[in-house]
């Protein structure tokens, strides 16, 4: 049974944002390798257990356009280049999970045909019915985007069960966690509750494409080694941001 005969799949697939940040590592800049091969190790264990995961990685531990931008370079431009700096994180995890012994591909939004596949959803498709590990990569190929809106697109394309994303906190707070301790994180939140009170663990962008696409969203740590199995067997901490019932 395929998607491509357009028969209900049976089948548990997912899509894991992870973020360009947590490949630092304590770092503060750049990739840390033992911290890819533990993400990718994690990621083994979810596939090893017979679920389809593909990827989207994110860019922001090597350039974000919009920092860039914020300090006079043409946004855009800006932004190709955070998309570039997405493309070598999807090369570092690839090589890490095939070294988990994970059949991968690398799908690219931008063509760069000589390290990467260019991004057609049908192949995509099969490579994850094959068992696959596909690294979405580039982003949407789009400036003024995020990563976090290429992994809804992408989840939503690939008709994912869930929308994993893998960040650097536990979930999703009143206020950022990060510059505010009483912060408070919440099991679980509507797209609009997100949306209305700017929780901007996610971009806009995201939520209301994956509130349009009924893409349920799970905001977990990442840095915490084991998480990503975990938070699929459904323990916590993490929050779970779905249509309001
Ligand atoms: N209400 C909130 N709840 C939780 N985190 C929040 C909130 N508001 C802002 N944040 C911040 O959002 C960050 C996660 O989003 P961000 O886009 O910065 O990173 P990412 O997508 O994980 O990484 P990258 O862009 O490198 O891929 C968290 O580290 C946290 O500091
Ligand atoms: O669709 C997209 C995705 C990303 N970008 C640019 O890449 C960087 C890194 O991505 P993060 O999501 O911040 O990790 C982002 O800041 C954008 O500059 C993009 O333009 N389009």
């Amino acid at each position: 049974m395929t998607m491509l005969t357009g028969e209900k799949p049976d089948r548990k697939r997912v899509l894991l944002k992870v973020s360009g940040e947590a490949l630092m590592g304590g770092g503060a800049f750049g990739v840390d390798q033992k911290t890819v091969e533990r993400i990718a190790s994690d990621v083994a264990a979810v596939v090893h257990s017979g679920v389809e995961v593909c990827l989207v990685v994110g860019g922001g531990n090597i350039f974000r356009g919009v920092a860039a931008a914020a300090k006079g370079m043409d946004r855009a431009q800006g932004d190709y280049a955070g998309m570039l700096a997405t493309v070598i994180n999807a090369l570092l995890l690839q090589n890490a999970l095939e070294r988990e012994e994970l059949p991968t591909r690398v799908m690219s939004a931008i063509d760069m045909s000589s390290i990467a596949e260019p991004y057609i959803r049908r192949r995509a498709v099969r490579h994850m019915e094959k068992g696959r590990v596909v690294i979405f990569a580039a982003g949407t190929g789009n400036p003024f985007f995020t990563t976090d809106t290429a992994a809804a697109l992408r989840a939503a394309e690939m008709e994912c069960d869930v929308l994993l994303k893998g960040t650097q906190v536990d979930g999703v707070y009143s206020a950022d966690p990060k510059k505010d301790p009483s912060a408070k994180r919440y099991d679980q939140l509507s797209y609009m509750d997100v949306l209305a009170h700017d929780l901007n663990v996610m971009d806009a962008a995201a939520i209301s494409l994956s509130r349009e696409n009924k893409l349920p969203i799970i905001v977990f740590n990442i840095g915490e080694a084991g998480s990503f199995a975990r938070v699929m067997r459904g323990e916590g901490p993490f929050t779970k941001i779905i249509e309001a019932s």
